[in-house]
């Protein structure tokens, strides 16, 4: 097993995002070149209206730190170009030196900071806070914001904290965010995911010393963090890998999705282990799936390293199943029941190397408390020492060691049951294929998405888990095309 990403990788991922603590530690190793690094950003960030835009009456808001400073370059550039655009300053004074200096060069009239102002424009830029957010925004900022008819955010729209993607304060919608360098956690995490518009990066030629100074540990999931396995001429069923699953009496189904996904993704040989009384139902349907009907016997075979814990399983049987895989050290996928059963007993799943919790699933087992989204994923991977895929719009896929992925390839078409069976299935699949856990889990989310899409393209936008398993397997060759072309 290789890891093709390390958290001390040399130079800057494409996919990194980096959190606020970071783009200073990055900012500060390029402090010789701040300056430039601003113009850089207004220049590139009145490029990206322009390439977007048609000339229409903007006013820029600009706050006391650099982000207000950007929006100063960006003013300038586009009124010199002929744009309509006004500013208007949150306060007289900035407080960063910088933009003190881009605010000198502004000789047009200021702007009066209230909303009747920012009414009268056709499109409001916000530069008013960026990643210096560091409390509850001012109730007048709240107020500007929503009376503008449309917003542009520099860096993020203001309010937006840029780590987690939480709220300080009413914040408002943005049809576009301009970022500098790599976007940030926030851009892909809710709630701000929902109201950042697109997002465009744009290269601010930040120097090599300075991308290198920064150790990213979370990136956006995307084909180039990851490699899957290829097919070789020399390949057999056990090679490509074998999935067991464990079926119950109730929920069949559940099992079944699960094996049809890894089946559909690639694995070598799907079996599923139920009872000699439940067998002979499960062996009704797909030809290439096998049914066992002892799971003592089922375990003793060594070539059936990776076994699915959960789906269709009430949580008591799917603990005593889970004790008897961890008991024979199996690669371990928990999810449904197995999660259940570990609520409130952590130590239930110690061993197991990934879960796949929705966000009920999870606060059952990782209360909250005070922590964000992403930051109780982080630590419930550290504490559990096992991959967490915390599933939802915005899946988040966590590794013992730190590393992180947010995923934003995926559509509300995928809000159906049996949806969460499918991406178990994937899962596994690749585990088998030999992936390390974390990468095989940012790849199955990834897959799974572009399976969604392609599913809710082919229906009309409303598919059934079944129809994404049927296009599992265009999905894994378009995420494989993604590679090549990296
Ligand atoms: N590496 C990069 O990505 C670069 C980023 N630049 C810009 O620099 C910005 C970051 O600049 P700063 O660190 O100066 O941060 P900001 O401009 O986001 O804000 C910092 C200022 O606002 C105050 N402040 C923060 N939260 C407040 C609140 N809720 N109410 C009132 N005042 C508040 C702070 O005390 C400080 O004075 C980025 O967002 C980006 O726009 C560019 O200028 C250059 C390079
Ligand atoms: N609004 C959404 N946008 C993107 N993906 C979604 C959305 N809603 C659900 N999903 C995905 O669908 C799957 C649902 O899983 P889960 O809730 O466990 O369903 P089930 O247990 O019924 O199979 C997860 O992979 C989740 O990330
Ligand atoms: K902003």
């Amino acid at each position: 097993m290789s890891h093709s990403l390390s958290l001390s990788a040399p130079i800057l991922h494409p996919r990194a995002l980096l959190t606020p603590a970071e783009t200073r530690e990055m900012d500060q190793a390029a402090s010789l070149n701040i300056e430039d690094l601003m113009v850089n950003a207004g220049t590139m960030a009145a490029r990206i209206i322009r390439q977007n835009y048609k000339p229409l009456k903007i006013l820029v808001a600009c706050g006391p730190g650099n982000n207000g400073g950007d929006g100063l370059v960006l003013a300038s550039i586009l009124k010199n170009q002929g744009w309509p655009v006004s500013v208007t300053l949150l306060k007289s004074e900035p407080s960063s030196y910088l933009t003190k200096k881009m605010l000198a060069k502004w000789d047009d009239p200021i702007i009066p900071f209230v909303p009747e102002e920012a009414k009268r424009f056709d499109l409001v830029i916000d530069a008013l806070f960026g990643a210096g957010m560091n409390r509850a925004l001012p109730h007048i900022v709240e107020k500007f914001l929503e009376a503008a008819k449309r917003r542009i955010a520099i860096d993020l729209p203001s309010g937006v904290e840029g780590e987690t993607g939480l709220f300080m304060g009413k914040v408002a919608p943005c049809e576009m965010s301009i970022c500098f360098v790599r976007p940030r956690p926030a851009h892909y995490l809710s709630p701000a995911l929902k109201i950042c518009g697109k997002i465009k990066c744009a290269d601010i030629a930040m120097p090599t010393s300075a991308l290198k100074a920064v150790s990213p540990h979370i990136w956006h999931n995307d084909p180039s963090l990851w490699q899957l396995p290829t097919q070789h001429f020399d390949d057999h069923k056990y090679k490509r890998g074998v999935v067991s699953l464990v079926g119950g009496k109730d929920m069949p189904g559940a099992a079944h999705l699960s094996a049809a996904a890894a089946r559909r993704v690639g694995a070598g040989m799907v079996r599923i282990v139920t009872s000699p009384e439940e067998a002979p139902y499960y062996r009704i349907g797909s030809a290439g799936l096998i049914i066992d009907d002892d799971l003592d016997t089922s375990l003793e075979d060594p070539r059936r390293e990776v076994w699915i814990c959960g789906p269709g399983l009430p949580h008591q049987k799917a603990g005593n199943v889970l004790k008897k895989l961890l008991d024979k050290r199996k690669s371990i996928i928990a999810d449904a029941g197995a999660l259940s059963w570990a609520a409130g007993d952590l130590s239930r799943l110690k061993g197991v190397k990934v879960i796949t919790p929705h966000a009920g699933e999870f606060a059952r087992l990782f209360p909250l408390g005070d922590k964000t989204r992403l930051k109780a994923a982080i630590s419930a991977a550290k504490e559990l020492d096992s991959v967490i895929v915390l599933k939802g719009e915005d899946t988040i896929i966590a590794a013992p060691d730190g590393r992180v992925a947010i995923n934003s390839h995926a559509s509300t078409a995928l809000a159906t049951a049996g949806t969460g069976d499918v991406l178990t299935g994937v899962i596994g699949a690749l585990l088998s294929g030999g992936m390390h856990p974390w990468e095989a889990s940012c790849a199955a989310v990834w897959i799974h998405g572009q399976a969604g899409q392609m599913a809710a393209k082919e229906y009309g936008g409303w598919p059934l888990a079944e129809d994404v398993v049927t296009f599992l397997g265009k999905s894994r060759h378009v995420a494989e095309q993604k590679m090549k072309k990296q």
